[in-house]
């Protein structure tokens, strides 16, 4: 499962296939992040005046899962702060990716957790949200994410690549990237951009092709 492919080459990839596993709208919290694991999906709900919490589930999720976790783009509370960091680093877990937002950013960078959001706010979850499906399918965007689907995650943001999927992907993003390193050494070389890019096929590098 391990990969060095960045998520730029596997979005590329993902195009090609007509597959829309991009997480728009999620940015790394800090530079160098890299996350590649199955996803462990947690989807939360509002509440009303009373009850919820955040981040009951952490002790359940094995070692080398990736969290993700959907709060609907919520904007005004957490569902991640930095006792969650600590305990999901201590135990293994590869990262988490929050379509929603975190707190204690400081904790996180401490201890070297990486984590993707919408933003950071510190106003608690507690008592605003509560889970509301654990390891369910979860939907952002356009993308629609299994729980164990493959997730990527980098400086440049987070993508779902669907398990059935993933060594064709890799095949294909591969090739992304040996040919974008070819154009940048014909560059080097001194040909021009235009005639570097036209000899390895540049623009059509993500178009989707039809496959026997
Ligand atoms: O309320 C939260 O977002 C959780 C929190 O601060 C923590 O885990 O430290
Ligand atoms: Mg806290």
């Amino acid at each position: 499962m391990r990969t060095d492919l960045s998520t730029a080459s596997i979005s590329d990839a993902l195009d090609s296939l007509g597959i829309p596993g991009q997480l728009h709208g999620i940015g790394a919290l800090g530079r160098g992040q890299r996350a590649v694991g199955p996803v462990f999906t947690v989807t939360y709900e509002p509440v009303g005046e009373t009850g919820g919490t955040v981040g009951d589930f952490l002790d359940d999720v094995p070692a080398g899962m990736v969290m993700l976790i959907d709060n609907a783009g919520r904007t005004d509370c957490t569902v991640w702060g930095g006792i969650m960091s600590e305990t999901a680093h201590a135990r293994g877990i590869a990262g988490t990716v929050i379509n929603g937002t975190c707190r204690d950013v400081a904790v996180a960078t401490a201890v070297g957790y990486p984590i993707w959001s919408a933003s950071r706010f510190m106003r608690t979850g507690k008592d605003r949200v509560r889970v509301s499906a654990v390891q369910a399918p979860v939907t952002i965007g356009r993308a629609v994410i299994d729980p164990g689907d493959v997730l990527v995650a980098d400086d440049d943001g987070a993508v779902v690549v669907p398990a059935a999927r993933w060594d064709e992907v890799v095949d294909i993003a591969q090739h992304v990237d040996r040919t974008e390193q070819a154009i940048v050494e014909a560059v080097r070389g001194g040909a021009t951009l235009a005639e570097a890019r036209a000899a390895h096929g540049y623009h059509s590098l993500q178009s989707q092709k039809e496959r026997s």
